[in-house]
């Protein structure tokens, strides 16, 4: 009998800003304990897995050369998770996958925790496993801190590390800005920075995050925007202080408020609506204060299985 090889799945994937990120103390892991809210946006990555005789992972599009294609792939990782949790091979899993990239590397968009979700949502597919989305979040959760919620999508409040996620209700569909900005942050080393900074005098916290969920609830985009606070910014300004640069020019090119991405450098910009947010985008690029800029929307879903032949949206891009 001739045995059946399954059709590739393909996933597509969002990103995430914060729009509130406290992160507390240092705990015994090494990871600093976090109250965040996660929005998904519209930039995304397509992830595609298929069953393959040569196992290992491609990459194309934003950003491509600096990923790696081996083992470090955090897409790599996930199918040796899984693996392992399903009882297959987990030393050689005969899998293929391609990653085409929108998100951009080291942005703090959370890229590579995409990829190992989308991963992990595709693989569930192509072996038809018996698995809940709670179970793909604890696998999701060994992964990264960020990999659940980009499993989930929408927005969320996410503590611990940032792993433990519940929704939020948000009414609204919010627009957006991305200044893309030349090279990367590595996440670690932003943490590693805002210690120091807090060792040595008192870097801007975030305010309460009620008031942020209440805005959200209303679907406010100007009271949300007097809210957006991201605790890692000062360690990302303090790294890269040309961002201080970007995040005036966004402001004075008309958007609501400018805030880093998560551990930067990618700068997001709040807008009124889906107009303003074209005229910021046009003027931010024409400012010589980023790589990119990119206009895009959110809360979109988590990871979720597409057609091939779904048209890919990319959103509209302007160069600098
Ligand atoms: C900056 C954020 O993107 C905000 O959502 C995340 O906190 C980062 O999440 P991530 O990239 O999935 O991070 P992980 O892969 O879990 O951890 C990478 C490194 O970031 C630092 N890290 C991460 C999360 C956290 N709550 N505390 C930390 O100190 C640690 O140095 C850790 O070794
Ligand atoms: N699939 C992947 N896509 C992008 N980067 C990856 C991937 N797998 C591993 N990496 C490596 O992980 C590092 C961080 O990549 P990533 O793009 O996830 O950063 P990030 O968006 O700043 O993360 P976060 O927002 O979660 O802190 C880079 O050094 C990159 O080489």
């Amino acid at each position: 009998m001739l045995a059946v090889v399954p059709r590739p799945v393909t996933v597509r994937v969002p990103s995430k800003v914060n729009l509130h990120l406290a992160v507390g103390e240092v705990r015994k892991d090494g990871f600093h304990e976090l109250a965040t809210i996660f929005q998904s946006l519209s930039l995304t990555d397509d992830v595609t897995v298929a069953i393959a005789d040569e196992p290992g992972v491609e990459v194309q599009g934003e950003g491509a050369a600096a990923v790696p294609t081996d083992g470090a792939n955090l897409a790599w990782r996930a199918v040796e998770e899984l693996a392992r949790y399903a009882g297959k091979d987990a030393d050689e899993p005969k899998v293929r996958v391609l990653i085409r990239k929108g998100i951009p590397v080291s942005g703090g968009m959370a890229g590579g925790s995409a990829d190992a979700a989308a991963t992990l949502v595709g693989l569930a597919n192509l072996w038809k496993l018996e698995i809940s989305r709670d179970e793909l979040g604890t696998v999701a959760a060994a992964l990264g801190s960020d990999v659940p919620f980009m499993l989930h999508g929408g927005t969320a409040l996410g503590t611990g590390r940032g792993e433990r996620i519940v929704p939020v209700l948000s009414r609204h569909t919010f627009h957006w800005v991305l200044a893309f900005a030349r090279g990367g942050l590595a996440t670690p080393k932003v943490y590693g920075e805002l210690d120091r900074l807090r060792g040595a005098g008192e870097p801007p916290r975030v305010g309460a995050v009620e008031p942020v969920l209440e805005a959200l609830a209303s679907g406010d985009a100007r009271q949300l925007a007097l809210l957006l606070g991201n605790d890692l910014q000062a360690a990302a300004v303090s790294l890269r202080p040309g961002l201080r640069r970007t995040l005036r020019a966004g402001v004075s090119a008309g958007a609501l408020a400018g805030i880093v991405s998560g551990s930067g450098p990618t700068c997001a910009f709040l807008c009124a609506d889906a107009d303003d947010a074209v005229r910021v985008a046009a003027e931010l690029s024409g400012a010589g204060v980023c790589r990119t800029v990119r206009v895009v929307h959110g809360p979109v879903p988590g990871a979720r299985v597409v057609n091939d032949d779904e048209p890919r949206p990319l959103p509209p891009q302007v160069h600098a």
